[in-house]
């Protein structure tokens, strides 16, 4: 067998072998590090092609003992769905203007069709999830803030218990974002932002956002690997961050009081999860103070 050599940081010839010692003895502490971490993982609506994928590496660290903790969108399954009723689709910057035939029509979409298809699949890759909504157990509550935009809600209160208590109870929550509003009413809330509120409450150790971008791009076009809080209140303001992004960077720029990592990567990317906590290069945009 051919032994090739490399050089490390101070110039000293290394074997092959030493290279993949040291990356396996990396990788086992970080699985480690990673034990009992709560891990809030946000799927795009418009990367849920690529469910399976991104579920076969969630069975995985679940496995491997992280508490990976699932918040699904499902936006372009429920334009299908109001297109197909003839029902019209407006959204405000990048927010659903909700009726009460569209409320209808998010509910069955989000709770009946995604979260019950992400549930058994999750299943039937080896792996045991539960699937709620924020309704459930009074998870997310919220209020209606903007008239505009209907029965959309703004979050008030996350109570993580029901949460807690699948995943001490050794399962991975899925989570559907709607929440209980005033006088036990049903609202919409973009996924990205109770992904983000669910991520602080329960102190997750990582926040990940999948969707179907490599990251956030620049005026340019090309990834922005690093992202901080001014920069991204720039790139909204000159209109670089547009529609379905603003509610994520939101989301994101939310969570960094409670959260310390938080990422945007790109769900249609083989194992890209694995990678994101696995190597060193990392995958998408990361958002810093
Ligand atoms: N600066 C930007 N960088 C990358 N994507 C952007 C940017 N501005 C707007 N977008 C749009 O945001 C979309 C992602 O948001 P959204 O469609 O809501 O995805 P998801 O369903 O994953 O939440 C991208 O497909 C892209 O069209
Ligand atoms: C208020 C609001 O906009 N709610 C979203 C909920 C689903 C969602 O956020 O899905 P994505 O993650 O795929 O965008 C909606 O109705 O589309």
């Amino acid at each position: 067998m051919a032994i090739t050599y490399s050089l490390d940081a101070e110039g000293n010839i290394i074997s092959d072998q030493h290279l993949i010692a040291q990356v396996l003895s990396e990788a086992i502490s970080y699985i480690n590090f990673l034990k009992g971490k709560i891990l809030v993982i946000k799927l795009g609506g418009s990367m849920l092609e690529h469910q399976q994928e991104v579920l076969q590496d969630v069975v995985w660290l679940h496995q491997l003992g992280a508490h990976p903790v699932l918040v699904h969108g499902g936006g372009p399954y429920i334009n299908e769905w109001l297109t197909r009723l003839q029902i019209p689709t407006r959204f405000i910057n990048g927010l659903r203007v909700t009726d009460e035939q569209t409320l209808e029509v998010v509910r069955m979409v989000l709770s009946g069709q995604i979260n019950q298809r992400l549930v058994l699949m999750t299943a039937q890759l080896g792996g045991n999830a539960v699937g709620l909504t924020g309704t459930d157990g009074g998870m997310l509550r919220a209020h209606i803030a903007d008239e505009r935009l209907g029965y959309v809600g703004e979050i008030d209160e996350v109570d993580p218990a029901p949460i807690q208590a699948m995943i001490e109870q050794g399962f991975i929550p899925i989570i559907a974002p709607l929440a209980q509003g005033a006088g036990a009413s049903c609202l919409n809330i973009n996924a990205d932002l109770a992904a983000a509120h669910i991520a602080g409450a329960l102190n997750a150790e990582k926040l990940i956002f999948l969707s179907n971008v490599v990251g956030i791009c620049g005026a340019d076009g090309t990834l922005i690997s690093e992202l901080s809080e001014a920069e991204a209140r720039k790139l909204i303001e000159e209109g670089i961050i547009s529609g379905g992004m603003i509610p994520k960077v939101s989301a994101c720029l939310d969570a960094l009081a409670a959260v310390p990592r938080v990422h945007i990567v790109d769900g249609r990317e083989q194992h890209v999860l694995l990678r994101e906590l696995f190597t060193n290069q990392g995958a998408g945009t990361m958002i810093i103070r």
